[in-house]
């Protein structure tokens, strides 16, 4: 009886099943189907997108090593959206020490133990400690200083923060507070907070990790101000760990994201260093207390500091973008939404026009930021090799362009995550997709290093600038040569006459310089009304302007962005398919900038109604064109699975699967009834409980 009750059951489930799941189609298999239709070999376009095949090997090396660890395995990577601050602030400190142990033994190089940070994703209580303390006292100390420190903050005898910013000031740094006075009776600087708004407040690896800091204060001398310097400021006890006397110290609170680490706050009351805690290769402070300023050409150098930060906050913004596309396109390439009768193929949601138009636009701009991000260090680099010799011509031109850029493509990276969330729909907003926490660590990168407005006004005041330039009949070089020719530019009118015309590169790129040079020009036309005939890059003129100055800014980074951009494909070693997927690709990211802001093109009469019509045509149909091969371009990004870390992105397209092991496996689902049950549900719920409580009263 019973047998025959369960042969039932069967029976009657697997013919409801088959009609349920007519139309059904797995996941694994609509990526295999994507993989088949692609026009070119992503494994080919992979190496030359990451600069060859030693470097997808080496990467695959360091991967297979993080896996072999206990703190670096799969699985500690997959169950870290569970993990609470503190977790992940030990864990981020377990892997960055156990790197460094590998690094000190020589298993490895300095580049495998940066590459392998990267991979790891995991930001620690040291980050601070690698990139800015180490590096800080490289560039500033003085020989005896680096042969003092450095060693120490080498073998992680003491550990490192760089301590700028401050409650009250970020963006102002001469605005700055925290003061460094010298006594010169006893050879020594006193370090002081004097108001609330001057606690330091931000630094990375400073409320928890830290040992000492870079503290960049104001050196007072006799009553006399010399602006900021930066010192090296022990903090707290090297056995105890505990803050030393005069200082208060610790983490400022859960953030947005990145919250293994531990951004701390700093207040200092009256703290005395030596003299020789101040950083001395450029200004120098005698024992007797004289003065001597860094040169005008040391200062130059500082400089170049930021604009190497800026060159691979640049790159890094590429390879983000790349990371959320890589899983929304793939995602959206396996998730089928809606059939027209029950029981048909519903369709994959990639393949609904919004989602298309959303995704394909974010892939360009990941290649066109890839690509941007190389040739950026390829600028950096040749810069070095000039500065070497004594040269530092170079150093405006890149200074403006990386300031610009910078916000540019952190600006895209960070909106483009989020872009890429909401097309994966509910699933985007599980912390399992790897979208959420990766836009939360991501998005401080639009403030961090300069904020992006401040960035692109400094890209604006050279526009600015260069049209003074240009006006006095000099000349104009680097990225805004452009504007050299702005008086005919201002003449020009769009040449297109059908759909197809928009994806010649000429076409595109005369409307996205026409763009620029007409802003440019508004700008300063704009500058010169309101300082009646004089340009004031300060004050009311300037500061009630920035909405305009800001745009004008961005749409010269995205020319120059562009432009690379479409030269990077043109000069790649690419196969013919490869090249021709690329080319299309190119002409999409043209067309999505122009989209975006449109109305610039209709300002002075540039563009007509049929032409912008026409515009959207091409842009539609080339959205059709590129979808065949939208999973090959996510693949030739070659970023493994576990980088991605998302259930939604996985190469194998095994989504459904990934997503029910990894939420069955969390401590939320430790225990069938779960943690609330006795007491607080039970109670209410459980019979027994609500029988027991009555019979009480
Ligand atoms: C995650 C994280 C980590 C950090 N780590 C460190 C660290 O390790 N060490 C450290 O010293 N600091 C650190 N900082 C601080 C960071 O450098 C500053 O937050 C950043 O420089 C911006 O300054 P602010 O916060 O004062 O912004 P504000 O300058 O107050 O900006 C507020 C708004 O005003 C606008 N604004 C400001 N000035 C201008 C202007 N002149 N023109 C037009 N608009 C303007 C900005 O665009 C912004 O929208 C960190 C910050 C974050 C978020």
């Amino acid at each position: 009886m019973v047998r025959e009750h369960c042969d039932r059951t069967t029976a009657l489930v697997n013919e409801s099943s088959q009609l349920v799941l007519a139309g059904h189609v797995e996941p694994q298999d609509d990526l295999r189907a994507e993989r088949k239709r692609a026009s070119f070999s992503s494994q080919e376009l992979a190496v030359v997108l990451n600069g060859g095949t030693e470097v997808l090997q080496r990467r695959s090396r360091l991967i297979s090593q993080l896996q072999s660890t206990s703190w670096g395995s799969q699985a500690a990577v997959s169950q870290r959206c569970f993990h609470s601050r503190e977790q992940l602030h030990v864990e981020g400190l377990v892997a960055q020490t156990e790197i460094w142990k590998l690094m000190q033994s020589g298993a490895l190089s300095q580049q495998d133990a940066k590459d392998m940070e990267t991979l790891l994703t995991l930001p620690g209580g040291l980050t601070l400690h690698q990139y800015m303390f180490i590096p800080t006292i490289e560039t500033q100390g003085d020989e005896e200083q680096q042969a003092y420190w450095l060693p120490k903050a080498r073998a992680l005898e003491i550990t490192g923060a760089y301590a700028q910013t401050e409650m009250g000031h970020g963006t102002f740094v001469r605005g700055l507070e925290t003061t460094a006075t010298y006594d010169r009776a006893s050879e020594e600087f006193i370090i002081h907070s004097p108001a609330l708004s001057s606690i330091k407040w931000w630094p990375g690896g400073l409320g928890k990790t830290a040992t000492h800091c870079i503290m960049l204060a104001r050196l007072i001398i006799n009553s006399k101000d010399h602006g900021l310097h930066p010192f090296v400021m022990q903090i707290r006890d090297l056995h105890t760990h505990l803050p030393l006397a005069g200082v208060r110290v610790g983490d400022i609170g859960p953030k947005f994201g990145y919250n293994g680490v531990d951004n701390g706050y700093l207040m200092l009351d009256r703290v005395r260093i030596p003299r020789r805690a101040m950083l001395m290769r450029h200004a120098r402070v005698t024992p007797d207390g004289h003065y001597f300023p860094p040169s005008a050409e040391n200062a130059k150098a500082t400089y170049g500091t930021m604009v190497a930060i800026r060159a691979l906050l640049v790159d890094e913004a590429g390879w983000v973008l790349a990371r959320a596309t890589t899983i929304a396109v793939r995602y959206t390439a396996i998730r089928r939404q809606t059939s027209e009768r029950v029981g048909d193929k519903e369709l994959q949601v990639l393949d609904y026009q919004n989602l298309a138009a959303t995704l394909l636009p974010l892939v360009a701009s990941a290649y066109a930021l890839i690509f941007m991000g190389k040739a950026s260090s390829d600028m950096y680099k040749r810069f070095e090799q000039d500065r070497d010799a004594g040269n530092l011509a170079s150093l405006p031109e890149l200074h403006v362009l990386l300031a610009g850029m910078k916000a540019l493509s952190t600006w895209t990276a960070a909106d483009g995550i989020e872009a890429c969330r909401r097309g994966c729909g509910g699933h985007g907003y599980s912390a399992l997709s790897g979208l959420p926490d990766l836009y939360a660590s991501y998005v401080q990168n639009v403030t961090l290093e300069g904020d992006n407005n401040v960035m692109s006004l400094q890209t604006a005041r050279h526009l600015v600038k260069s049209q003074e330039a240009v006006a006095k009949g000099r000349r104009v070089e680097g990225s805004a040569a452009y504007l050299q020719r702005a008086e005919q530019e201002l003449h020009r009118k769009c040449s297109v006459q059908a759909p197809q015309d928009w994806q010649t590169a000429e076409v595109l790129d005369a409307a996205l310089r026409h763009r620029a040079t007409y802003l440019a020009a508004e700008g300063h036309k704009l500058l010169l009304r309101h300082g009646g005939g004089k340009i004031n890059f300060a004050g009311p003129d300037w500061n009630g302007n920035t909405v305009q100055l800001i745009h004008m800014a961005q749409a010269h980074s995205q020319l120059v962005l562009h432009t690379t951009f479409a030269q990077s494909v043109h000069q790649a070693d690419l196969e013919p398919a490869a090249r021709a997927a690329l080319i299309k690709l190119v002409a999409l990211h043209g067309m999505s900038l122009l989209l975006r802001d449109l109305q610039d093109l209709f300002m002075d009469g540039y563009l007509q109604a049929f032409q912008a019509q026409m515009l959207v045509q091409r842009r539609n149909e080339l959205l059709l064109e590129l979808r065949p091969d939208a999973v090959a371009l996510v693949d030739s990004f070659g970023i493994a699975d576990y980088q991605l870390n998302s259930c939604l992105g996985r190469s194998d397209g095994d989504v459904y699967r990934a997503l029910l092991e990894a939420a069955s496996g969390q401590q939320l689902n430790k225990t069938e009834e779960g943690p609330a049950w006795n007491a607080v549900l039970k109670p209410w719920l459980d019979p027994a409980s609500r029988q027991q409580a009555r019979s009480k009263l």
